[in-house]
């Protein structure tokens, strides 16, 4: 009886203990969403209309880049994450970018996508400084697929029809964007198909928890009602439903298939290559041997400099050049 009554009492302070927990967890998260409206937008919006009256509506974006560097705000001192970067991507094409980890590539696509600007040099989109054109227009043209990318607390039918929020109740549009992003198949086995509302505690555990507290984010990994590859199938739908908008001009995409098989990383960039038309693409990813025939240019990066750029055939006819070495690595790492 004494031992019932002890292990009934332990159990209710356990329970009230993760309650607690809990509890405290939701006041953390709330208090962060709160913090984010504090925070002031550094970056200086630009006037200019993107794309412009002379620009034509149908032409992907073109980017120049002139001697970029870049440092991290609050980097380790004198580190560049780019140095004195010059390239040129013409309107339409599509590009690889490849390059050693840490190499710069993130950091390069950051400035595309203008969430930093560059510390000297200049980046041009359309032949106009970047810096001049209106955000908001920039990234209705812009779109990305990172692995950073989050799902929501809703349904699945939501969490892709995001892309293009007018058309969230669109059924048919919704599942022919699931279909290219890989989502369908995983979507038809769930009871409620694209219903299914994601369980709000597990699918964010990227802001639900500080992401410094590791022990936590594998925890929530662990019981996430999504698993990562599901994840960014869901995440490669929503960017093809945003396709249906009709704005994009770029599209970049980052690493956005490294939790896919390399069947469903092959059938991806596939399906992104087919919506080629009217969109510049910048794909960033260490598996690119089965994309090399389809590039109009590669961008090979060394730590923080562009060190080599042309087609395929062109930079493997450099054999001690840092491309030739990275093709041989990755198609021993990937395709043995
Ligand atoms: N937020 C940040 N603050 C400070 N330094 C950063 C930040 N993000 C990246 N860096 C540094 O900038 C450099 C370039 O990083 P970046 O992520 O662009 O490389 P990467 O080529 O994309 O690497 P990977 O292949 O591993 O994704 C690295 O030295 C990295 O440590």
């Amino acid at each position: 009886m004494f031992q019932h009554s002890e292990s009934i009492l332990r159990r209710a302070f356990e329970n009230g203990m993760h309650e607690l927990g809990e509890l405290w967890r939701g006041i953390n998260f709330m208090k962060r969403i709160y913090g984010l409206s504090n925070i002031t937008n550094i970056i200086k919006d630009g006037d200019l209309p993107y794309p412009t009256t002379h620009q034509s509506e149908v032409a992907g974006m073109s980017i120049d880049l002139r001697n970029v560097s870049f440092s991290y705000p609050g980097g380790k001192l004198n580190a560049k994450a780019l140095d004195d970067v010059p390239f040129s991507i013409k309107s339409g094409q599509l590009v690889i970018l490849v390059g050693s980890n840490g190499s710069g590539k993130s950091t390069l696509v950051k400035l595309l996508a203008r969430l930093y600007d560059a510390s000297s040099g200049q980046v041009l989109v359309d032949g106009q400084d970047i810096q001049g054109y209106k955000m908001v227009d920039l990234r209705r043209a812009t779109a990305s697929l990172t692995q950073d990318h989050h799902l929501y607390p809703l349904s699945l039918s939501e969490n892709i029809g995001l892309g293009n929020p007018t058309q969230v109740s669109e059924t048919n549009m919704i599942l022919d964007a699931a279909k290219k992003g890989g989502a369908d198949s995983f979507i038809a086995k769930l009871k409620q198909g694209l219903s299914t509302i994601l369980d709000p505690q597990t699918v964010q555990y990227s802001v639900m928890v500080q992401a410094s507290d590791k022990t936590q984010v594998e925890k929530l990994k662990k019981t996430t009602d999504i698993p990562g590859g599901e994840r960014q199938r869901v995440v490669a739908s929503r960017t093809f439903m945003r396709f249906t908008s009709g704005t994009v001009k770029l599209v970049i995409a980052d690493e956005g298939s490294s939790a896919l098989d390399p069947e469903g990383e092959w059938e991806l960039f596939k399906n992104l290559r087919e919506e080629r038309q009217g969109k510049t693409m910048v794909f960033v990813t260490h598996r690119f041997r089965h994309l090399t025939k389809f590039a109009n240019v590669i961008l090979c990066m060394k730590d923080p400099r562009l060190v080599e750029s042309g087609t395929h055939n062109k930079l493997m006819k450099i054999p001690d050049g840092e491309y030739f070495k990275l093709y041989y690595i990755q198609a021993k790492a990937f395709d043995s």
